[in-house]
């Protein structure tokens, strides 16, 4: 589902001539399966949003190689990557990123219109997806009158609406409380039984941790398969 190979990153900062250059990560490898809920790990700092941001596109690798779905998007254009996001992602974030102004059913719909479905379809396809994420009673109100858990169903329902078979979470259950956050760490897992849906997340959570088929460390831009770092102490 997803390839890295010998992807090394280094963020440029200052005057163009003068820049400094700044290392983050150093030969990563990584392989993601169909099905898998993968869990990236690591100290603040370390590099897990930079990888996370390489593979979503939004930055571009100058070494190495990412394969998503058997597409080499190491070299896409801006303009390749936005449709292949639309056919292939789905993004949850801490922070939600939900649009203020629009109602929760036209922040769900939203992909639907960037992908060109007809109005009725889109009605119909949106009115479902808040069914499933428990919202139908919610769809007219505006991200500023939900609650945290509410505003993270939103987006998780537009995460889903085109159907991505892999989802890339930036620590997904950061702004909830305890029981919002097993409520969503079940529905990722009934996501992933039922439908398949590969998960690649970014957390400092243990309990988000705790639910991934397999965690990976980051420890200062270095990736390590395995055990983690508090195992190794123990
Ligand atoms: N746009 C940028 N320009 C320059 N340096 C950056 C930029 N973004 C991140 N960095 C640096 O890259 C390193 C890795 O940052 P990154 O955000 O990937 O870490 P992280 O593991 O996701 O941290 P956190 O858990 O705190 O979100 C840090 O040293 C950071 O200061």
């Amino acid at each position: 589902m997803i390839s890295v190979s010998n992807l090394s990153y280094a963020f440029k900062i200052g005057k163009k001539g003068k820049e400094n250059i700044v290392p983050v990560l150093h030969d990563v490898n990584l392989q993601v399966a169909e099905g898998e809920i993968v869990a990236v790990v690591g100290r603040s700092g370390s590099g897990k949003s930079t990888l996370l941001n390489l593979i979503s596109g939004f930055i571009q690798p100058e070494v190495g190689n990412i394969t998503i779905n058997g597409t080499n998007v190491s070299r896409f254009s801006e303009s390749k990557w936005a449709e292949f996001r639309l056919n292939h992602l789905g993004f949850i974030f801490q922070s939600f990123q939900l649009i203020p102004s629009m109602s929760a059913f036209e922040n769900v719909e939203l992909p639907l219109v960037l992908k060109g479905v007809g109005e009725h379809e889109r009605k119909k396809r949106t009115e479902e997806m808040l069914k499933r994420v428990g919202l139908e009673s919610f769809q007219n109100h505006y991200p500023g009158e939900l609650s945290g858990g509410q505003q993270q169903r939103v987006s998780i329902a537009r995460a889903l609406i085109l159907n991505p078979p892999l989802i890339l979470a930036d620590e997904p259950t950061g702004s909830l409380d305890s029981e919002n956050e097993k409520q969503l760490l079940s529905f990722i897992k009934e996501l992933n039984e039922k439908y398949g849906i590969t998960f690649l997340m970014i957390t400092h959570d243990h309990e988000v941790a705790s639910i991934a088929h397999r965690k990976v460390e980051i420890i200062d831009g270095y990736l390590r398969e395995g055990r983690m770092l508090h195992e190794v102490q123990r």
